[in-house]
């Protein structure tokens, strides 16, 4: 088969990222976006083959260029497609009785402690088939798609029991094979302490750490395994004991940590060597601290602070402390059901004191880094996956000062356009 040529040229900034594909940015690095002016990507299948200006480019490469398909980025900004390192995609139904419930002054954890929250969504999600999973699970990734998100971590955790772990698992396994987005699996069966096992929570840790993890792995179903490390949730003692466990098995530790109270989450990531340690709006000085000398990447979500009426995480002293920062949606149905990344990069801006060269770091290739692609995606450099996002904006300050808005004009996803002028081309590159 005869190779696939994409160039797209003359875009008024293109943002490379480039130089952090073995290791995340951080500090001032974070500020340096490494712009060309009307710059220029050719790619080659599902490759970026070279990467510059548009007229060092149309020389050096006149005859793939000659055989591409071309897309002018005249008054654009390209940059790399967005990567959101923690969803929950894969549930059923909604809640915004709750939502109402909340805006009356019901707080996120009485809800939850009354049997709704998770445990609303896990009764909804065991109920559901996979194909009614599917199809709502596809609609969400279209949502990303459209806001020009090219690859998600999802994970389980609606099911606190074998049967719809595996179910929400599978789904996702499956939509990696059918849908553009690429999507990373993270095990999270200790989401909630389930009803069955409300008085013997550790009865449960042990039921995951004997009978789920190995499943899980022996079935490749997900490179991470994480835990809700809260109080009125799972203690630290619980979470490090099931991190650990799956870490002997081989799956990453991650972690919901320090979300409604400082409960020593940011401690243990760095402890247990997590990859990433997730919310931490409570974390504690000496958490982030630990954070940074461990190289736990803190993945930030400012759309749940913001849905659940809450101080954002202090984003601007972790990065002052040398913590790499990643952000995220949470896409949820309880504390952010939202698809939109672009949103959560102007929260970041606003109430986490992110620069917008900060935020957009924060949104590709430290979020790469958080699900363990940053040698693959996140940045616009020779050899790496042709992901790529134009927006129709002149500049990237514009990304984050025209806020609430969805400027995508045209995302690539290895190296085929799937969105084009705001609409979906198609959501399938996958055949299998
Ligand atoms: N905090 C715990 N879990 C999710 C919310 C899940 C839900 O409310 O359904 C989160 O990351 O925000
Ligand atoms: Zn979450």
């Amino acid at each position: 088969m005869s190779s696939t040529y994409l160039f797209i040229k003359h875009a008024n900034e293109l943002l490379t990222l480039k130089g952090h594909s073995q290791q995340p940015a951080v500090k001032a690095a974070m500020n340096q976006l490494h712009v060309i002016n009307d710059g220029a990507i050719l790619m080659k299948d599902e490759q970026i083959v070279a990467i510059g200006e548009t007229d060092e480019l149309l020389s050096q490469f006149h005859q793939e260029i000659n055989l591409a398909e071309i897309i002018d980025a005249s008054g654009k900004v390209v940059m790399p497609g967005l990567v959101d390192p923690h969803t929950h995609l894969v549930y059923a139904g909604s809640r915004e009785e709750e939502f109402n419930m909340r805006l009356n002054g019901a707080t996120y954890m009485e809800i939850m402690n009354n049997g709704g929250g998770i445990h609303a969504t896990t009764t909804k999600t065991r109920a559901a088939t996979i194909d009614e999973l599917k199809e709502e699970s596809i609609k969400r990734l279209d949502r990303f798609l459209i806001h020009g998100v090219t690859t998600i971590e999802a994970k389980s955790g609606y099911g606190l029991d074998w049967e719809t772990e595996y179910k929400q698992l599978f789904v996702a396994k499956e939509l990696n094979h059918l849908h553009a987005i690429d999507i990373v699996s993270t095990f999270m069966g200790a989401h909630a302490i389930p009803v069955e096992y409300k008085e013997r929570p550790d009865v449960f840790i042990d039921l995951i750490i004997d009978e789920m993890l190995p499943l899980v792995v022996e079935e490749e179903l997900a490179v991470f395994n994480d835990v809700f490390c809260e109080r009125g949730v799972f203690t630290p003692e619980q979470s490090k004991r099931l991190l650990l466990a799956g870490k002997n098995l081989g799956l990453i530790p991650k972690i919901h940590a320090d979300e409604i109270e400082p409960y020593g989450g940011a401690e243990l990531a760095a402890a247990v060597g997590a990859i990433s340690a997730d919310h931490l709006l409570k974390a504690s000085d000496e958490g982030i601290k630990k954070m940074a000398e461990a190289g736990v990447i803190a993945v930030l979500l400012p759309g749940t602070a913001f849905f659940l009426m809450e101080a954002a995480a202090n984003g601007r002293k972790m990065i002052d402390e040398g913590v790499a920062v990643a952000l995220s949606t949470d896409c949820n149905p309880g504390s952010s059901p939202t698809a939109s990344l672009p949103f959560m990069m102007n929260l970041a801006c606003m109430h986490m004191g992110l620069t917008p060269a900060e935020a957009i770091y924060a949104a590709t290739i430290n979020a790469a880094h958080a699900i363990g692609k940053g040698h693959e995606i996140g940045s616009l450099e020779e050899g790496k996956k042709a992901d790529v996002l134009i927006l129709d904006v002149p500049n990237y300050m514009q990304t984050q000062y025209l806020y609430g808005m969805n400027h995508t004009h045209s995302v690539i996803k290895a190296g085929r356009i799937v969105i084009d002028n705001g609409a979906l081309v198609t959501n399938k590159l996958k055949s299998h």
